[in-house]
């Protein structure tokens, strides 16, 4: 008798809540479904493999989406899905839907309401401090710290030149951190000479458990995973990374204090006119209205989100463009001249050089295309949106909004998208049909920050490794570039880059 209610309970509920979405379902029905998608869980079941599984399921996704007009749709159990690659329609997502999905929430224990992963209300602010922080004068001045940076990730690949096959990641991730955690604390950590640095391994370890919980369902519920060994080590590495954080930013408000007792009359409110010396940390605290402004956890959380984003993104493009350059040896040949023309082997770079390595940085932009770091962007739907192409997407609903599937789209890029061919963005031959049919760094009111910050940190670094070494491995047999990918929250070779390197001749 209990078992026979609790059944009608249930029926009744379930009946109750699908009349209650009977939009959703409806405005669904009307959008194509991918192929194999089951009945109740949906495409759960593609997504409970490992990371690369993942990431060739959202491939699959993206190339069924571009032969149904841009759009398809997938159940994650109750939750409905829409995933676009038309760029018309990827613009109005980016510019009016600017609320990030709940699968980011893991990362909100590390990083808090740090501006990536911030509901809308605490964004907005906190975007206005931060884009003067970027702009492009404040960024050149970053430039000495990447040279310096590279030049020291180019001893540490001394003793690996000649010995074959090795992974070139954690020493490029090492150059990333080492700069990001300068220009954005002015703290040295030293990732390139001491990896077993607190705060290096507690970073990647806590970011290792973040995305084990994102595409682990088991981890999800914090009671559920509070049973797994995963929890003390993630709690842990957090405390280690707050700490050395609030540390650094005690040490720089004690600082500042002690430079405004000496000049009481100086108004350090908006003064970047020394902004020369000045790291991302002194540039928030005084954007944000100094002790008026940011408090302390805001600005821990500032910080943390700058190195989190500027770290992986950065090093995961240098590894693809270094992969991609072995498979094409012609290609670095060409690279290599330009860099032998603009570049004195005798003296250090310096920062007009990087400007004028126009080859080099189409060589970036299409290992972005082909390969960006980050391929998917997640978002809300909060009201009924309806896109140029027509269609109606429900509230409640996610969209993810395939960056991956623009670039390769040859409605967009011609037959040959799927080709790796630096000289498609030769001004003369580039002929963007629209804005978000090349987007590595996203598009709209939420897109990337650090964009300039980053194509200089990789230009300084991929100058400086092309100029010592010959990058060599297995050549592409065709125009076509084969590197097996994961989706680890951004997106990562699956060999963890391997290379050789040869040492030139200078
Ligand atoms: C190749 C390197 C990078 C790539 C491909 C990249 C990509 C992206 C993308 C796609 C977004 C937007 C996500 C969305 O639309 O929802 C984003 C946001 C962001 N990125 Fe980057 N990024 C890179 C490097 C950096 C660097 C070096 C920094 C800072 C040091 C940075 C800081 C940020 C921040 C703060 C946001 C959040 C912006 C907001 O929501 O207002 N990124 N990035």
């Amino acid at each position: 008798m209990i078992a026979y209610t609790l059944f009608v309970v249930v029926v009744l509920w379930i009946i109750l809540y699908r009349y209650r979405r009977r939009r959703m379902y409806e405005l669904a029905s009307v959008i194509p479904p991918p192929r194999g998608e089951l009945p109740v869980i949906g495409i759960a079941s593609y997504l409970a493999g490992s990371s690369e599984d993942i990431m060739l399921t959202l491939q699959r996704f993206s190339y069924s989406a571009m032969e149904n007009d841009g759009i398809i749709r997938g159940w994650l159990n109750h939750i409905l899905y829409l995933l676009i690659c038309n760029p018309v329609d990827s613009e109005m997502i980016l510019k009016n839907c600017l609320e990030k999905d709940d699968l980011h929430r893991f990362l909100r224990k590390v990083i808090g309401y740090g501006g990536i992963f911030a509901p809308v209300s605490i964004w907005r602010r906190r975007r206005k401090i931060m884009i003067p922080a970027f702009s492009p004068k404040i960024v050149e001045n970053f430039f000495e710290v990447f040279s310096e940076n590279s030049v020291n990730l180019l001893e540490k690949l001394e003793n690996k030149s000649g010995t074959g096959y090795f992974s070139i990641y954690p020493y490029l991730t090492a150059y990333t951190l080492d700069s990001v955690c300068e220009t954005a604390m002015g703290v040295k950590v030293n990732a390139q000479n001491d990896s077993n640095s607190p705060f290096v391994t507690s970073l990647n370890q806590v970011l290792d458990i973040v995305c084990k919980r994102i595409f682990h369902l088991w981890l999800q519920p914090d009671w559920l995973f509070k049973l797994f060994p995963h929890y003390s080590k993630h709690e842990a590495g957090i405390k280690i990374l707050h700490d050395f954080t609030d540390d650094v930013i005690q040490k720089k408000r004690a600082e500042l204090k002690k430079e405004k007792d000496i000049q009481p009359e100086v108004d350090v409110h908006y003064n970047l006119k020394d902004y020369r010396k000045k790291n991302l940390l002194d540039l928030l605290i005084s954007l944000s209205a100094c002790e008026k402004g940011y408090t302390d956890v805001e600005l821990r959380e500032e910080i943390l989100t700058l190195s989190i984003a500027g770290t992986d993104t950065i090093a995961v493009n240098i590894g693809y463009t270094l992969k991609l350059l072995a498979k094409y040896p012609e290609i670095q040949e060409k690279v290599y001249d330009e860099l032998r023309k603009v570049l004195d082997a005798k003296r250090p770079i310096i920062k007009d050089d990087i400007q004028k390595l126009k080859y080099l940085e189409r060589v970036v932009k299409e290992s972005l295309r082909l390969f960006p770091p980050v391929p998917f962007v997640i978002r809300k739907v909060e009201t009924d949106i309806t896109l140029p192409s027509g269609r109606m997407l429900p509230s409640g609903s996610g969209v993810v909004v395939s960056i991956w599937g623009c670039h390769r789209d040859p409605k967009y890029w011609g037959p040959d998208a799927e080709h790796f061919d630096p000289d498609r963005f030769l001004p003369e031959r580039l002929n963007l049909k629209h804005a978000c049919s090349f987007m590595p760094f996203s598009n709209g009111p939420r897109n990337c920050v650090g964009y300039q910050y980053a194509l200089m940190s990789i230009k300084t670094a991929l100058a400086t490794i092309l100029l010592n070494y010959k990058v060599t491995g297995e050549p592409e047999k065709g125009p076509i570039p084969h590197i097996k990918v994961k989706l680890n929250v951004i997106m990562k070779a699956v060999d963890d880059y391997q290379v050789c390197l040869e040492k030139r001749k200078l």
